[in-house]
């Protein structure tokens, strides 16, 4: 299960994606960011752009889907070309159907908690999914302030899934830098989203394997 980094394509110019996918070469996915002004009060892109992403792109694609009725639209992004599909628990109706529709065409499938949803209802049904994003941040947009009350349920939900003897990933998103990335890995975390902090920095590739790094020698 190691430390893995994942860029966030939302701080990336969209006029030129497939040079910024390559500019982060280092890392191990690219996060795409799916918003409908609906979940969220923005928009960004969605299935046309994941799917030419999907082949001008040498990293599998993380989409995180901030959008109503995940239900009709997660499975989609997996005939699109996406890797892993993450859909908001907040939003969706039939978590346990759709996360089995996601596994069924061959994707990863993980539910997002916003920062005041808690983990613990969702105990019962862990297994059905292999990752779960807490989300460090308010969804909707880049360059916000990391959010350090998320914390403890990064690492509630890392002893839930010890718990229970289940290979489930933690991603973490939102404000993640080198100046916030260990506590979370030390918290238990090991997928990592960072967008400013990648996209803004001199060098994109640097700044990737600054933040593995640091969650590396923070999770020991
Ligand atoms: O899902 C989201 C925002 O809703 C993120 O993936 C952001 O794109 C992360 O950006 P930074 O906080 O790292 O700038
Ligand atoms: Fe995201």
């Amino acid at each position: 299960m190691g430390i893995q980094i994942a860029p966030s394509i939302l701080s990336a110019d969209f006029a030129r994606l497939a040079e910024d996918a390559a500019a982060v070469s280092n890392a191990d996915w690219l996060h795409v960011d799916v918003m409908d002004n609906h979940f969220v009060p923005n928009l960004t892109l969605g299935l046309p752009v994941v799917e030419s992403l999907a082949k001008a792109a040498a990293q599998p694609l993380d989409c995180h889907l901030m959008i109503e009725d995940p239900d009709r639209w997660a499975p989609g992004y997996v005939e699109a070309g996406a890797s892993s599909v993450t859909f908001h628990i907040e939003a969706c109706r039939a978590p346990i159907r759709t996360a089995r529709e996601i596994r069924a065409k061959g994707a990863r499938a993980a539910m997002a908690l916003k920062p005041a949803t808690p983990i613990e209802p969702y105990e019962d049904i862990l297994s059905e999914f292999d990752m779960v994003l807490i989300m460090t941040v308010e969804p909707g947009f880049g360059g916000q302030k990391f959010l350090d009350v998320c914390v403890p349920k990064i690492r509630r939900t890392r002893d839930l899934v010890a718990k229970h003897g289940l290979d489930i990933w933690i991603e973490i998103d939102g404000g993640i830098s080198a100046d916030t990335i260990e506590q979370c890995a030390e918290a238990g975390a090991n997928v990592f989203v960072a967008g400013s902090a990648v996209y803004n920095a001199d060098d994109p590739n640097k700044m990737v394997e600054t933040l593995r790094t640091l969650a590396t020698n923070a999770s020991k």
